[in-house]
């Protein structure tokens, strides 16, 4: 469900809330129909999603372009909002989706020349709430190895593994994905780091089972949940049945 103010009152405090819930259901809320957003949002919490997802596209980046910050500011809702910037000039975007009220802010390291800079801009305080820091993600296109986030282990808080390259579709978890799953675990017990890990991309209720078998903290999925024919309440207890919680 949604964080107390004890699980909010840091950052170890926030992932241990997220862990608990594992594997917690980040939900994509650009994949549902953008004349509804707002009941989206409500349909969400009503189902006790503890998550929003939201897929920041510049079509430079990524293929398509979204709402952004903007849509994130606009978005009222008890969820943690789960900001993925998929943009060319994160460092550029991240005032502004801090502004907004992301509470997990990830930034993609390929073609990104500052990962340090952009993570150091993260080390803030949420907008418009007390003494909480927002949560440091770096998110990792399927060609990036594990092995890239290891200089920055000791400043992030979540790694995201994505199963499709970012804006495009049709890419599901995968035994390779598993590997890389078991490699970041590895850098992160060398590195004594404890980050959430992350899968993004390609999960259903039919591959939702092989993704939650990697044993990730938060699994992101947003066509599964407004677009796979049923309601949104039975889209999303499918997908947790399935991932077996
Ligand atoms: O970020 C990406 C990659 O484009 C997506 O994986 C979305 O975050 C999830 O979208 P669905 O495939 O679940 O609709």
């Amino acid at each position: 469900m949604f964080p107390s103010s004890d699980d909010l009152a840091t950052r170890d405090a926030l992932k241990a809330f997220l862990r608990r819930a594992a594997p917690c259901l980040s939900v994509g809320l650009t994949a549902a129909d953008a004349m509804t957003y707002g009941a989206a949002i409500a349909g969400l919490e009503a189902a006790g999603a503890a998550l929003l997802h939201f897929d920041v596209m510049d079509g430079v980046f990524c293929p398509g372009f979204t709402a952004g910050p903007p849509l994130v500011a606009a978005s009222r809702t008890k969820m943690l909002k789960d900001v993925h910037l998929m943009v060319a000039d994160p460092i550029a975007v991240i005032p502004a989706a801090l502004k907004a009220g992301a509470d997990i802010v990830h930034v993609h390291p390929e073609g990104l020349s500052h990962l340090h800079r952009a993570l150091a801009m993260l080390d803030v305080e949420v907008a418009g709430r007390p003494a909480r820091r927002v949560l440091r993600a770096v998110a990792l296109n399927p060609a990036t190895p594990a092995d890239v986030v290891a200089p920055v282990l000791g400043d992030i808080d979540m790694v995201t593994l994505l199963a499709v390259d970012p804006g495009w579709s049709g890419g599901a978890p995968d035994a390779a994905l598993g590997r890389k799953v078991e490699r970041l675990r590895r850098l992160a017990g060398e590195a004594g780091a404890d980050p959430l890990i992350a899968i993004d991309g390609g999960i259903t209720e039919a591959t939702i089972g092989v993704a939650a078998g990697f044993r990730p903290d938060i699994i992101v999925s947003g066509s599964a949940v407004f677009k796979a024919g049923a309601s949104v309440a039975d889209n999303l207890e499918g997908l947790r049945r399935a991932a077996g919680r």
